[in-house]
């Protein structure tokens, strides 16, 4: 699987990360006062934020060929802002939280962001395992990114837990006129490997959230187990938000 874009820079090298900083007690009260030392050295109670308790915490992983926008996207939905200007591709993986709100459930999202390049690929193996769900995105400019969706649902299977939600993502819509691959090219390829299909875009932020959110609302209704929750499907979920063309109420 061919890399597609000639970076730059590199972006800051991060390792795999599990800080059990940002997990929170395992009795689920509140963090205790932390006590700062002003310059007079008199002591001064600080309190801490609370830490979050989540009824679920999931694993989803981002990945596609590098310069697709698994980055962008991911700060999009983070941080609500898009990474313009000078491409510079990751080194390895790190992971960002964050909580939602599905149906009065906090569902905490710890997303994995992967480097795209080849030579980390077996870095990134190692990670699939762990996965709950995977977000495989191509660039809607870029042939060869969709062009090598196939190998990488073979490293799916390969790597991954037989039943991780899967969603393949044609990202970068807003670009218009550069566009090389056809939505219904993604739906069908979609349909051929029996996975949801959307396209995004981390620059306007098109099906971001509802992107994530199915991903959430996926997760919690097999974890419950719940008969009428059970029922949700992550395709038609997401087949029926796209052709509404809204993202349904996200409580972060
Ligand atoms: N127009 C447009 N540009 C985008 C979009 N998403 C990402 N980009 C641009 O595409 C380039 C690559 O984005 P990244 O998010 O760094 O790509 P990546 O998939 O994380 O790349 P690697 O870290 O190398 O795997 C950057 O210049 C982004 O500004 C989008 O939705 N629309």
């Amino acid at each position: 699987m061919a890399d597609v874009q000639q970076h730059q820079v590199r972006r800051v090298v991060t390792r795999p990360s599990w800080s059990t900083q940002q997990q929170p007690q395992a009795n689920g009260s509140p963090a205790v006062s932390a006590v700062r030392r002003d310059s007079t050295s008199t002591p001064v109670r600080q309190p801490l934020r609370p830490v979050e308790t989540c009824d679920l915490t999931c694993k989803v992983m981002l990945l596609g060929d590098s310069g697709v926008g698994k980055t962008c996207l991911l700060v999009r939905f983070r941080d609500g802002l898009f990474l313009s200007g000078n491409f510079i591709s990751t080194v390895g993986i790190d992971f960002r939280n964050k909580v939602v709100t599905v149906d009065q459930s906090k569902v905490k999202l710890q997303i994995w962001d992967t480097a795209g390049q080849e030579r980390f690929r077996s870095v990134t193996h190692a990670y699939y395992r762990d996965a709950h769900a995977l977000l495989l995105l191509y660039d809607v400019t870029n042939k060869t990114s969709f062009d090598n969706i196939r190998a990488w649902l073979g490293e799916i299977r390969e790597y991954a837990q037989d039943d991780v939600v899967i969603m393949l993502l044609g990202n970068k819509a807003d670009c218009g006129s550069e566009r090389v691959v056809r939505k219904e090219d993604g739906e069908r390829l979609a349909r051929e490997y029996n996975v949801a299909f959307m396209e995004t875009s981390a620059k306007t932020g098109l099906n971001v959230e509802l992107t994530f959110m199915a991903v959430a609302r996926e997760l919690k209704s097999r974890k419950s187990g719940n008969s009428d929750e059970s029922k949700f499907n992550v395709q038609d979920y997401v087949r029926e938000q796209s052709q509404r063309g809204s993202c349904p109420p996200c409580n972060t």
